[in-house]
């Protein structure tokens, strides 16, 4: 049964807040009004199809691009103006598509790196902590990153994503290049963070899996959210794809 908040007392408020948020390149907009909610915890899927503007929105959270409009807020405060160092120091972290570990570095090194703005005295423990998710890379500690697998890379990369303890943890297509264990390997990690109280957003083309660890799930197509659901709705394949192509496309498919 759901534990419901005392009758009169106020909802806690959400961990991320987004209205409005408006970004692009230059003169180009990608994000046209963007709201988006992640409760404390939670596992939210970002779905949509290529070019909808799902890593620029992860950018434009991130401080990697500054929004040109809207409100963000996390944990408490607005994010607006806060550069990605800044962000990390809030409890943000974001582990970018395609992101490329120091391959002349050992692995331990990398996390380190990483832990560049934990106290010093804390960094070792935080280093441990994240490679306690992934024994394959553990037993590497020493190697160079050259000398991973694909694979194993994109799990240091979640790892320094790690060492930083976020709050929230934004993970741009993790089982990109992954073979269909190690992907499973990645998700099972997005449990046991959800387990631990940690939200992650969560941008992935593999929809099935990115669902099952998932509390909720947004989909956006040209820079707007078309659709908000749980992701357990039993409707919500079919929701997701008149979102994705609109309504009268999906009619035509059906017909
Ligand atoms: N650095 C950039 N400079 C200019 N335009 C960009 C840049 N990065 C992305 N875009 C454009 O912004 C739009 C949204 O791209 P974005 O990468 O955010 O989409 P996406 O939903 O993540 O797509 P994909 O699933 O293909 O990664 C696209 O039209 C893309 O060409």
């Amino acid at each position: 049964m759901p534990i419901s908040a005392p009758e009169g007392a106020a909802a806690p408020s959400p961990l991320l807040t987004l209205r409005g948020i408006e970004a692009g390149y230059g003169k180009i907009r990608v994000l046209h009004g963007v709201d988006l909610v992640i409760g404390a915890g939670e596992v939210v899927t970002l779905l949509g199809p290529n070019g909808a503007g799902k890593t620029t929105l992860l950018r434009a959270i991130s401080g990697l691009i500054p929004p040109s409009g809207g409100d963000a807020r996390f944990a408490g405060r607005s994010l607006a103006g806060l550069g990605p160092r800044e962000a990390v120091k809030a409890g943000l972290a974001h582990v970018i598509e395609g992101h490329r570990i120091f391959t002349a570095q050992t692995v331990y090194d990398n996390l380190l790196l990483a832990a560049y703005d934990v106290p010093r005295a804390e960094r070792a423990a935080r280093v441990e902590e994240a490679l306690a998710h992934f024994p394959e890379i553990a037993e590497k500690r020493h190697d160079k990153g050259a000398s991973l697998s694909g694979g194993q890379q994109q799990m240091l990369a979640v790892a320094q994503g790690l060492v930083t303890r976020p709050r929230l943890l934004m993970l741009d297509e993790p089982s990109a290049g992954l073979s269909p264990v190690l992907v499973d390997r990645v998700l099972n990690v997005v449990r046991r963070l959800r387990e631990g109280g940690t939200a992650v957003l969560l941008v992935e083309q593999l929809i099935e899996k990115a669902l099952a660890v998932s509390d909720r799930v947004y989909a956006l197509a040209q820079g707007r959210i078309v659709l908000e659901a749980r992701a357990d709705e039993p409707n919500l394949p079919h929701r997701l794809e008149r979102a994705y192509f609109g309504e009268e496309a999906s009619s035509a498919l059906h017909a």
